[in-house]
């Protein structure tokens, strides 16, 4: 069975022409809404690959949305683009720009604007978070499944944390599809800054100490994600990969599974990915 991996995008000026030119169309795609952005560079860019034909799915930062009419806005977008999925998470700024503190408000009024059409995934953190504490981040996620469709995972990089975090999910009765999410294949010295500033520098530090498998995820200058992707492919209550790409979309992985290797874009996968989900 194929394994779907989907590929998040920085809506940096030019990645639709990036995209275009490097990722197949039947790719799912979605695009991160970061502080300093703002929503509108995350919807511009989700729209317009939208329109080209992928199927995309834009992410909507509560904090960082300025008023509920600016929200009608942006569902009456997704509508008109035929976006039918968001990604609502609290979002990194401090002080809310507008009326949502936290992702469970803004499901709320996207549920009741789309009467109850659009599909939400929502965060969840193997390793914690550095400003939220484990428990109420459980309670956050029990609170919001009646409203969400899916799970995708903070970047992480081993492989028995995903899986533990998706059995304690089970536990918690939180019984959403887990999307485990990967960073791409990035400059190391990225990675690592990145993972000390959202909290995921525990499993990168322990891959950089032990044994052959660091060894091979992190030899070289590159972070590669290949032998992580195969020890999750086919795993209980894993829907797919949620691949972070960091804009480097030319080192996509190709394939997912024990005889994983890197080579060109294969776009059969990829169209698997679409098919399924
Ligand atoms: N996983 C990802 O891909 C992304 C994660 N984030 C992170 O998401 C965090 C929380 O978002 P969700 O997981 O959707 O949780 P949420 O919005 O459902 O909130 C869960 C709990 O964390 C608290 N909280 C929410 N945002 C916070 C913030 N910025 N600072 C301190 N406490 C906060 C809420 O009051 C609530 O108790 C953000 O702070 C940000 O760091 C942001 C962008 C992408
Ligand atoms: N707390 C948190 N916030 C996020 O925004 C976030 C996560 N976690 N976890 C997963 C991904 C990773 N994200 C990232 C991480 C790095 C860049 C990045 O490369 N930022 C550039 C600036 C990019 C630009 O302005 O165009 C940088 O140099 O920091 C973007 C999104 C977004 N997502």
């Amino acid at each position: 069975m194929m394994f779907p991996v989907r590929i998040e995008v920085i809506p940096s000026t030019g990645i639709v022409d990036q995209v275009r030119q490097t990722v197949p169309l039947t790719t799912t795609l979605t695009v991160t809404c970061l502080p300093h952005h703002g929503i509108e560079r995350t919807m511009r860019a989700a729209v317009e690959l939208s329109m080209l034909g992928y199927t995309v799915i834009p992410h909507l930062a509560a904090r960082s949305v300025p008023s509920r009419a600016q929200l009608t806005d942006i569902l009456r977008d997704c509508d008109v683009a035929g976006i039918g999925e968001v990604f609502v998470i609290g979002g990194d700024r401090k002080d809310p720009a507008g009326p949502y503190g936290s992702a469970l408000p803004l499901l709320e009024d996207i549920a009741q604007y789309t009467g109850g059409r659009m599909r939400a995934g929502v965060a969840g953190y193997p390793e914690g978070h550095p400003s939220v504490a484990a428990l109420d981040l459980i309670d956050a996620l029990q609170e919001k499944q009646h409203l969400a469709t899916s799970v995708v995972t903070q970047m992480c990089f081993s492989a028995p944390k995903i899986l533990d975090f998706a059995a304690l999910l089970r536990r918690e009765n939180v019984d959403l599809p887990v999307w485990a999410g990967v960073a791409g294949s990035v400059p190391r010295t990225k990675l690592v800054t990145l993972a000390a500033q959202i909290g995921v520098g525990s499993s990168l530090k322990f891959l950089s100490r032990k044994g052959p498998l660091a060894r091979r995820l992190l030899s070289g200058d590159r972070y590669s994600p290949n032998s992580l992707m195969a020890g999750l492919h086919g795993q209980p209550g894993i829907a797919g990969i949620h691949l972070y790409s960091f804009n480097n979309l030319e080192a996509v992985p190709d394939e997912v599974g024990p005889a994983s290797s890197p080579k060109a874009l294969q776009p059969a996968l990829i169209q698997g990915a679409a098919r399924e989900f």
